[in-house]
């Protein structure tokens, strides 16, 4: 049976994504640069559309009001700026897409805009941005910042910074430069124009002073989850990150919802190709499963905790781990993150400690087997779902990389699953060669 082609995109963070280990594991050297840079040779070698990196700009200590388990399990911080870390790993590679995440909360939208165009132009067009509004009070602090404001209203600023970035990156059209050694002009002065934007959030004059990059403008990536969010993504981006909650059922509702919204938007849905981010546990040939131990829990509520503290801006010190989940824990960030909570809480008696004690290591993974399980789960889900791609859990899970790349991405491309070559060059080609 002929499989739903989709897209492969590796998930990943500039930090430490080996740790716990013993400290000589791929991975471990990553501060400058090196690991990551062979990341990127191996994921283009398996013909991956992207490589993702998420980020956040905080030392995490909303939990329990202490830095302790955030530095001790490397969960949050030590996390270094992808941004500048793209054209490094574009220098070894020549088409796999670059990801990085920039926050329009706390970016003054000319200085990213034209960041963003220089990062496109030194990775030849292979450049995108995960944009988001951020979620932690901390990061607000760190900026000067008493506060966050309200999601929606955070969202209100990011529609209105990302109007602003594509009139900066428009400023130069195609065919400014012309570099004509006969007439002596290098830009087309009658090609670059200002903007004179005047919105409600920012003013800009304009026009940006770069070059108008390969794609003109970086890809667009963002993960909306609620009305207001998905409202945002549906307009802006042109790769929407969801998470796998509610099963094939709910990604299937999921990809349909953020197609709708963008052609009322006036869109064509298939411009925007939707990513589903899912760890992976793939387990040796006839192999022992390894249930999780004690310590795998401890390690994995720790990282658990630290991250959900400071996302959903709640010091869950204050709870009671062990009780099915209070249904009066108010959160600052993320709220649809919460509502799953609560209705575990409710409808199956879960804990907090239950529900932060697993997924270490991929143990709680949907897809879960030896390499071609792996693959025959992932074109099942696939197929149903409709599309568009799977963003591969990859902080945690550098073990699996052999497995991974060995195993499960052969076994999709001998069912045609996923791509064996690259046909474009710049990541927007290569997002819509299917
Ligand atoms: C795959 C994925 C990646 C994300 N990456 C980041 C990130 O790097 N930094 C960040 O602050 N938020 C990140 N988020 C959070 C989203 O930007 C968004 O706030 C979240 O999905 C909740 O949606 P909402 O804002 O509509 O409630 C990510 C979410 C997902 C699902």
């Amino acid at each position: 049976m002929a499989h739903k082609k989709f897209h492969l995109g590796y998930f990943t963070k500039f930090g430490a994504t080996s740790w716990p280990g013993d400290g000589t594991e791929f991975g471990s050297q990553w501060a400058d640069g090196s690991y990551h840079k062979e990341l990127a040779r191996m994921l283009e070698a398996a013909k991956f559309d992207f490589i993702f990196f998420e980020d956040t700009t905080i030392v995490g200590d909303r939990y329990g009001g202490s830095m302790e388990l955030d530095l001790k399990n490397a969960t949050l911080a030590p996390k270094l700026d992808p941004l500048p870390l793209l054209p490094l790993m574009a220098q070894d590679t020549s088409h796999i897409g670059l990801i990085a995440t920039a926050s329009t909360t706390f970016y003054p939208p000319y200085l990213l805009a034209r960041l963003l165009s220089t990062i496109d132009s030194l990775t030849k067009g292979r450049a995108g941005w995960n944009m988001v509004t951020s979620s932690e009070k901390n990061a607000a602090l760190n900026f000067g910042l008493e506060k966050l404001l309200p999601p929606s209203e955070r969202y209100d600023i990011a529609d209105e910074f990302v109007e602003l970035c594509k009139k900066l990156w428009d400023s130069w059209e195609e065919g400014a430069l012309v570099a004509n050694t006969e007439t002596g002009v290098y830009v087309d002065h009658t090609k670059v124009h200002t903007v004179n934007f005047e919105g409600k959030h920012f003013r800009s004059r304009g026009p940006l002073n770069t070059l108008r990059s390969p794609q003109g403008y970086p890809v667009l990536a963002q993960a909306g989850a609620s009305d207001r969010g998905r409202d945002f993504s549906s307009k802006n981006a042109e790769v929407v990150l969801g998470m796998m909650t509610g099963g094939v059922k709910g990604m299937k509702a999921y990809r349909d919802d953020i197609r709708n919204r963008a052609e009322k938007q006036g869109r064509n849905p298939d411009d925007i190709k939707v990513f589903f981010l899912t760890p992976l546990n793939i387990l040796p040939e006839n192999g022992e499963v390894r249930e999780m131990t004690e310590a795998d829990k401890q390690a994995a509520f720790e990282h658990n905790i630290v991250m959900a503290s400071s996302s959903l801006d709640i010091d869950f010190s204050q709870y009671d781990l062990d009780a099915p989940v209070p249904q009066d824990i108010v959160a600052g960030g993320h709220t649809s993150a919460l509502e799953h909570m609560k209705k575990a809480g409710r409808e199956e008696g879960k804990s907090l400690r239950d529900l932060f004690s697993t997924g270490k290591g991929g143990s709680n993974a949907r897809f879960r087997g030896t390499a071609q399980q792996v693959a025959d789960q992932l074109m099942a889900v696939m197929d149903e779902v409709g599309g568009d791609g799977i963003l591969i859990e990859g902080s945690g899970y550098n073990h699996q990389l052999p497995a991974l790349l060995d195993g499960v991405i052969p076994a999709l491309q001998k069912a045609g699953a996923v791509r064996t070559e690259y046909e474009g060059t710049t990541l927007r080609e290569i997002l819509r060669e299917f």
